[in-house]
This record gives structure tokens, C-alpha cells and sequence, in this order.
């Protein structure tokens, strides 16, 4: 089993302090979502740990080497970083065959991965060819072409058609089950909601976040209890006496905070209201991602990117 381990990690570029002292770890079985705001330090992070960025100060190994110095790489760690990676005048076939033949793995590997993304109608196309998500599909192959025990993919669903989409949101949690550690990069948060079992999220170039998906949204957003009683009638009044706040909104049902269903159920009915509807209204990823990193970070959408930080 490999871990990605990083430790005190830091990128400084001029005055940008990119990655500004980072330490996770990446475990295997399960895939672990890499979020954060534009500019936070995703990239350069997984640079690092794929020896592609010298870090400023720190460390990042995979199953304890740092991943440059590794005997069999291309085993050891699958990368999708840039989707323009694969040169254009080759077919997606002879890229990977290319691949291939320079890391020693058998050709037949080549034949299994493209299938795999389901690339196998066009492996005699021009890359240049390609759209942007066959791009993207491709350098997933290549990512998969030795078999790895970790994936570091950064945006893998950039670009994707709705069932390239649906294919990762069931490859990689595949990935994963087989042993692999995989770690994924995304701003789309139903997305990672999806397949994530893990989260972490940077902000600035620091870790603001490191748990399990269902533990951060927990954690950061707040779950509600859908109601809706008969014209009329007012549970609030009720519900507040056992210290539940409800709310109602514009179309006559209320949203309860601080409750579970079944209690908010039982205090009706001792009250003796009729309930029309009770429901859960599980707060999402995205909702506690936006509450955890507008207050922590300076990069949202529509404000200028600030480099350099004091
Ligand atoms: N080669 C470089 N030279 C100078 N600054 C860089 C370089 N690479 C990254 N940076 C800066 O480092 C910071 C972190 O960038 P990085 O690309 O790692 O963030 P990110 O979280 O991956 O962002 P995004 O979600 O937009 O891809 C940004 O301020 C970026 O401008």
C-alpha cells in the first residue's frame, strides 16, 4: 500500500508564496478530493509531489521516495496534469505506444487503456485532431498505461462529455477499491461530492481542511428539516419552545434548524399539528466548501487574482 506524504511543503515564486507550508497524507483505498479556490496551490502542490516543481522548502514522497529518484516511475505514480501533453502529429495510439516502449511496459498495455477510456474507435486519429476532452481522455490513458499504485489527476473532468463525466465518477472510485491511492483535483463541487471520500482544501497556499468528505460537511454547513403543515397553521411556535428555529419561506413550507426529523416529527404530533411534508434537506459539499473558504481566502470568483502576500 502507498502513501503520498507530504510534510512542511513550500513553493515561494518571488514574492508569491504558493505553497506556504503544507503537510497531508494521501492514503490508499479511497479517493481523496484536492479543492480550493483559484491560485490556492493545488497544481503546484501535485507538481511537487511528481517531482515536476523543486520545492522552496519541505517535502513530498510517494511510498516514502521522493517520486524523481523512483526505480519503476511510471508503476509507481499516473499523472494527469496537462491534457496537452501528447504530441499532436501522432495518432493517440502511437503516442502511448510511444510511452510505452521509453517507461518498458508491454504494448498490450497500450491496446487496454485505450479501451479502458473508451478511445479504442479513434486510436488511429490525429491528436491534433482531438477535442479537448478526448484530450483529457487520453491523458488519462496514459496516466493508467503501468498500472500505477497512486493517481494525482489535476482537473480530470475538464472538458469531458456528460458520459465522459459519469465514466470517472465511476472509474476512479474503482481505481481506488483495487488499492490505489488517488488523489483529484476539481472545482466542481458535485463532482468530487460524488466520488471523494476524503477531502483536502487549501486556501493560499495552507491546508484549511483535511477529513473525511461527510465529516466537512458536517462540519461547515448546516442540515435542515424540511416541513410543511396545512394553511394556518404555525409549528414555529411550538418547535421553538424545544428550541428549534423555523423559518418559512415564500411558498408556505419552513425550514427547521438545529433538529432531526423524527424529533421535530414527535413535537408536532404531541402538539397536534398535521404535517404535509417532513423531510431531511442534507446541506452539500458545496455549500460548506463556500462557508469554509469565504472567510479564509482572498481568491473568489469575479475579484482580481492577488499575487504577493505579506
Ligand atoms: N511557474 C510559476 N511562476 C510564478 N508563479 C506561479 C507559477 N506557478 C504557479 N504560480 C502561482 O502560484 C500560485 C498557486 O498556483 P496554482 O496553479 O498551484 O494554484 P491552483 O490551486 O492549482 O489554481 P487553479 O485552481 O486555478 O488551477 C498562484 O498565485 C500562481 O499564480
Amino acid at each position: 500500500m502507498t502513501t503520498i506524504e507530504v510534510h512542511d511543503l513550500i513553493k515561494v515564486y518571488g514574492s508569491t508564496r504558493a505553497v506556504d507550508g503544507v503537510t497531508f497524507t494521501v492514503r490508499p483505498g479511497v479517493v481523496t478530493g484536492f479543492l480550493g479556490p483559484n491560485g490556492a496551490g493545488k497544481s503546484t502542490t501535485m507538481r511537487m509531489i511528481l517531482g515536476l516543481d523543486r520545492p522552496t522548502a519541505g517535502t513530498a514522497v510517494i511510498g516514502g521516495r521522493v517520486f524523481a529518484e523512483a526505480e519503476h516511475p511510471v508503476t509507481l505514480a499516473g499523472a494527469l496534469i496537462d491534457a496537452d501533453a501528447a504530441h499532436p502529429g501522432r495518432t493517440a495510439r502511437n503516442h502511448l505506444l510511444a510511452l510505452a516502449a521509453s517507461n518498458r511496459i508491454p504494448a498490450d498495455r497500450v491496446g487496454a487503456v485505450l479501451d479502458e477510456v473508451g478511445l479504442s474507435a479513434v486510436e488511429g486519429r490525429r491528436v491534433s485532431a482531438f477535442s479537448l476532452g478526448m484530450r483529457q481522455r487520453l491523458g488519462i490513458a496514459a496516466a493508467l498505461l503501468g498500472d500505477p499504485q497512486v493517481l494525482i489527476m489535476d482537473e480530470p473532468s475538464n472538458g469531458l462529455d456528460p458520459e465522459g463525466i459519469i465514466w470517472i465518477r465511476e472509474a476512479l472510485p474503482r481505481l481506488a477499491r483495487e488499492g490505489r491511492t488517488v488523489l483529484v483535483s476539481s472545482h466542481l463541487m458535485s463532482e468530487i461530492a460524488s466520488y471523494a471520500d476524503h477531502l483536502l482544501v487549501l486556501g493560499e497556499g495552507r491546508i484549511l481542511a483535511d477529513s473525511s468528505t461527510d465529516e466537512f460537511v458536517r462540519a461547515h454547513a448546516e442540515s435542515r428539516v424540511r416541513l410543511r403543515t396545512p394553511h394556518g397553521t404555525r409549528p414555529d411556535e411550538v418547535l421553538a419552545r424545544s428550541g428549534f428555529t423555523a423559518v418559512e419561506d415564500d411558498r408556505g413550507r419552513w425550514m427547521v434548524r438545529g433538529g432531526r426529523i423524527d424529533e421535530i416529527g414527535a413535537r408536532l404530533a404531541d402538539a397536534g399539528i398535521p404535517v404535509l411534508e417532513l423531510a431531511d434537506q442534507q446541506a452539500s459539499l458545496e455549500q460548506a466548501y463556500l462557508a469554509l473558504t469565504s472567510c479564509a481566502t482572498t481568491h473568489t470568483s469575479g475579484t482580481a487574482h492577488r499575487e504577493g502576500r505579506s
